[in-house]
């Protein structure tokens, strides 16, 4: 298997607490991102002490209380399953923050991190504050959820949003990179994909490819993998008959994406 394909490995942190996902313990190759995944019973509490990282919480499912011992945000999360296609509420917390997650039901929650030494306001990004944005045409529809775009100056460095990809589609596409930093034509930007397939049993083929070739992946990604894109095109593929879901994070040295399409794919836009 190459480097960037990281398969859920749960670690139970106490009971009712299991973390699936964790960039930082895989050693993922990233400077500027890094990504966790917990599972957390109802009533259970995971807690954390940020260091010198900003952190977006994201309720992927399930619905939970969040506190940073300042403010409580109650009962948040708007859906059982990614799948019902709704918009989550979310949470933003600066560096130096100590958070509280607790389960008012079963919850999956997805810690987005950047690091950061601004201190900024910890904020309830709620269901109804993400933009609904309905990109491309023909087999290049998707549907995306801005959670924190760059538009939104909740955050220093974190940028975060959900795509929705359905059957027999493509996303990311056509493919598309940030790795040089090199404003204002291309920003700096690693990126991490946690994604969801339904029905589960699906798989999605995501390429990561740079311009020289150094890096150049292409996975079969099961329900529940995290893609690590440290650099290049990152374009995913959806098979008949399965929808795909994936969470987004990126940051890099300034917080503007500003991408740049493969030349030689830049023609699907104008069909
Ligand atoms: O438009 C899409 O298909 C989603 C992608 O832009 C995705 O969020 C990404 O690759 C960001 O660089």
């Amino acid at each position: 298997m190459g480097q960037l394909l990281k398969k859920p490995k749960t670690k139970v942190l106490k009971q009712g607490v299991t973390l699936v996902h964790d960039t930082e313990a895989e050693k993922a190759p990233l400077k500027y991102v890094s990504f966790k995944l917990v599972d957390i019973q109802a009533n259970a509490i995971y807690e954390e002490t940020l260091g010198s990282y900003e952190c977006c919480i994201v309720v992927v499912r399930g619905t939970v209380t969040v506190t940073d011992g300042e403010h409580v945000f109650s009962n948040i999360g708007t859906r059982s399953s990614v799948f019902e296609r709704k918009p989550t509420d979310s949470v933003y917390l600066s560096n130096g923050r100590s958070f509280t997650v607790t389960g008012t039901s079963e919850a999956c929650i997805a810690l987005c991190y950047a690091p950061s030494n601004k201190q900024l306001p910890t904020k309830l990004i709620k269901a109804s504050d993400v933009g609904i944005e309905n990109r491309g045409q023909l087999q290049n529809k998707r549907l995306v959820h801005n959670i924190l775009p760059d538009s939104d100056k909740t955050a220093n460095s974190l940028l975060v949003v959900e795509v929705f990809t359905e059957s027999g589609n493509w996303s990311s596409y056509p493919p598309h990179k940030h790795d040089e930093d090199n404003l204002p034509y291309e920003s700096f930007l690693e990126e991490t994909y946690y994604h969801e397939i339904d029905p589960p049993q699906g798989f999605v083929f995501q390429r990561v490819y740079t311009e020289s070739r150094n890096i150049d992946e292409t996975m079969a990604v099961e329900n529940g993998d995290v893609v690590i894109v440290p650099a290049g095109y990152h374009p995913v593929g959806v098979p008949d008959g399965y929808a795909s879901y994936y969470l987004n994070v990126m940051a890099g040295p300034v917080r503007i994406w500003k991408f740049r399409n493969e030349k030689d794919h830049e023609w699907i836009l104008s069909r």
